[in-house]
């Protein structure tokens, strides 16, 4: 039997829109052993088929390594929420192409993983973390990604996840195609402070240089949530932001004293519900029985 263990992932980390995210310590786990035919369970019915993401990434790492797509009994244990902006559908993906590596010991190095996972899910910004772990900042060269991991200070987050969903494809389509000069200019000065301040450690550059032209101020009408959230962020200078493409929005901080009261006042006053775990600091992992 072959498992392999998936961290859920924030991305687009306010000013990183397309080329930054986080592993979070929130793992699910996709259960893998050979049966006579495709059987799927621990995850709703519409998913129990062929066209499950996870059966779909193994079959599109077949083709890479050119071999026969095999049957298989594939269990689901998973609490991370579908649409909710915290790469539910990156640990389907990267879950389905370690185990296809594991399954005929192909010993892919992280970076094939990664180029393979990118090609699926269209962006690099979830999958890199959840492969790699800690925070992963990366561009695309040519159709291919390329990448760097950024070592984090010891920041705990705080998960507000909304009870709706968003799907990202309806997300990027609220998204402008243009941008003025000078908000480029903003948004560069602020995403190499944020980077540079997640890896120190100075909490309040990194709740400063939360500040995004790209994606928040679109997909915040999405979120009915996001304006009294992050107006209560900003009082207690905390860095905060949606979560991938929503609804889920995150704070960090290096004070968990700050979190507690947030995530009070978030639950009792907003009924939101809200979950905290640090930055993950290694990425998804295969174990065999
Ligand atoms: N446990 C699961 N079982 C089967 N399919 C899943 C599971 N989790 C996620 N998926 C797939 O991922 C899709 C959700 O992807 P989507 O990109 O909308 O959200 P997300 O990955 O949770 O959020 P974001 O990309 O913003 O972080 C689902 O529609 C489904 O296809
Ligand atoms: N960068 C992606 C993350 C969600 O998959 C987006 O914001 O659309």
């Amino acid at each position: 039997m072959i498992r392999v263990h998936v961290p859920a992932t924030s991305a687009n980390c306010c000013i990183g829109f397309d080329s930054l995210g986080m592993a979070l310590d929130w793992w699910a786990t996709f259960q893998f052993e050979p049966s006579d035919e495709l059987i799927i369970t621990g995850c709703p019915k519409e998913y129990a088929n062929e066209d499950n993401l996870v059966v779909q990434s193994f079959l599109k790492t077949c083709q890479h390594l050119k071999k026969e797509m095999p049957t298989f009994h594939l269990h689901i244990d998973s609490d991370i929420p579908f649409s909710r902006g915290l790469g539910s559908s990156s640990t389907c993906v990267v879950a389905g192409i370690l185990a296809c590596d594991a399954w005929f010991q192909a010993h892919l190095n992280k970076m094939e993983i990664l180029e393979i996972a990118t090609d699926i899910e269209g962006h690099p910004d979830n999958v890199a973390p959840c492969i790699f772990g800690k925070a992963v900042c990366s561009f695309m060269e040519e159709g291919k990604p390329r990448m760097m991991i950024i070592p984090c200070a010891d920041y705990k987050c705080l998960a507000m996840i909304p009870d709706y969903p968003i799907v990202t494809n309806e997300a990027r389509k609220v998204l402008p195609s243009t941008l003025e000069y000078k908000d480029a200019v903003s948004q560069v000065g602020h995403a190499l402070c944020f980077l540079q301040a997640l890896q120190v450690g100075n909490e309040m550059i990194l709740a400063k240089s939360c500040v995004d032209h790209l994606h928040e101020p679109y997909r915040k009408k999405l979120i009915p949530d996001y304006d009294s959230i992050h107006e209560q962020c900003q009082e207690m200078d905390l860095a905060m932001w949606i979560s991938g493409s929503g609804s889920t929005m995150l704070a960090i901080s290096l004070d968990p004293t700050k979190l507690n009261q947030l995530q009070k006042d978030v639950e009792t006053k907003l009924s939101i519900q809200c979950r905290q775990m640090p930055i993950a600091s290694k990425g998804a992992w295969v174990d065999y029985e």
